[in-house]
């Protein structure tokens, strides 16, 4: 019985490709296949030259899998094809795509707030930052790029989702004299949102150029925790000015901060320095001093690494209550201790020239 041209189909497509990862029939290596009566099967598996040494374990495969069809002879011939050049380029002087890390229209300076850790207050600290930089009279805008925790809107009060009135640019919502977009304005509040690398890449970018910031003295971007692709792609995309580095006491966080700063150092962008959060507890009624999380890590870790230690902010019920009530302390209680170490560190920031 002589082998049937369907025979040699079924058996080529149980042979891999190890390029496409499917069987070479579906990744069309196989071209001009020819069963003739008597059984000889022809055909042509075409590669690129790059890779033809990689397809000669294919081939062998693909001649033994029609061979114990029972075929008299197997010819398969490999030929090289080479991908189509591109059509030329006819626009005229076409612009270089511009390289390296580029400045945000209208922006004049971009602070990342970073922790190691979640949870340790990155989120309250850039809020009353932008809040306090606002009270200072700063053009501010905060990004809310924790895309695995989007805080910001509850913090600063805001709710509703961005409009769109042309379809490609976002209007941003302002509260407390601050522009601010949220990556959590833009997905739904019951669906988890699971971010794959290049998407979270994508929604960044989109936040930093297609939202319509306006002329801001300074963008603070409140980071998710951690070294990932948000700190990477904002570092090597846009020319990030500074980071804060915020962190609690504790050695476990401090251990994580030391790996944000580490890979801050890497991509050159400069650390302004550290802040350590829940320094201290204060009792609400009877001002008792507790160290809850330990007290002074931050500022030895500070010291280690040559960065300023910029502020210690107590933990206390006050900042809490007025981060989940929608005004951070620095907006409902001014005139607090609490509000002054954030205010501190504002002046301090717009006095180095840095926001
Ligand atoms: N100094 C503080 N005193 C009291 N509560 C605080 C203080 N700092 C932060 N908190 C509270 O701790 C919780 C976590 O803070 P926050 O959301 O700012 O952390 P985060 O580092 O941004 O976390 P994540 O990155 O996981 O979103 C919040 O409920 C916040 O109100």
């Amino acid at each position: 019985m002589s082998t049937t041209r369907d025979a040699v189909l079924t058996a080529l497509k149980t042979i891999t490709d190890p390029v496409s990862d499917t069987d070479i029939m579906s990744a069309g290596l196989v071209k001009a296949l020819t069963v003739s009566d008597d059984g000889a099967v022809r055909f042509v598996m075409e590669v690129s030259p790059s890779q033809a040494e990689l397809y000669g374990p294919v081939r062998e495969a693909a001649e033994r899998a029609v061979k114990a069809l029972g075929a008299p002879s197997v010819s398969v011939v490999m030929t090289a094809h080479s991908a189509p050049a591109a059509p030329p380029d006819l626009k005229p002087q076409r612009k270089a795509e511009p390289s390296g890390p580029q400045k945000v229209p209208g922006v004049d300076r971009i602070l990342a707030i970073a922790s190691g850790k979640g949870g340790v207050g990155k989120s309250t600290v850039a809020s009353n930052l932008a809040c306090a930089l606002a009270a200072e009279g700063r053009r501010v805008g905060l990004l809310d790029a924790d895309v695995y925790g989007p805080s910001q809107p509850r913090m600063l009060g805001v709710s509703g989702r961005p409009a769109s009135p042309d379809g490609k640019t976002i209007l941003p919502m302002r509260n407390f004299g601050v522009t601010m977009m949220s990556i959590g304005l833009m997905t739904n509040d019951d669906q988890a949102t699971v971010w794959r690398g290049p998407m979270l890449m994508g929604a960044l970018q989109q936040m930093m150029t297609q939202v319509q910031w306006g002329a801001l003295d300074v963008l603070i971007v409140d980071l998710p925790p951690g070294t990932g692709d948000v700190q990477m792609t904002l570092s090597q995309k846009f020319h990030v000015d500074g980071v804060v580095v915020v962190s609690t006491p504790q050695d476990v966080a401090l251990i994580d901060a030391r790996k944000g700063i580490d890979m801050f150092n890497q991509l050159k962008t400069p650390i302004l320095g550290m802040i350590e959060n829940m320094s201290t507890h204060i009792c609400s009624n009877c001002g008792h001093e507790e160290h809850v999380f330990g007290h002074g890590g931050v500022a030895a870790e500070a010291q280690k690494i040559g960065v300023p230690l910029l502020a210690e902010i107590p933990l206390h019920l006050d900042i809490r209550l007025a981060a989940d009530g929608g005004a951070p302390v620095v907006i409902s209680k001014p005139d607090s201790p609490q509000a002054d170490a954030f205010r501190a560190v504002a002046r301090q920031l717009v006095a180095d020239g840095k926001a």
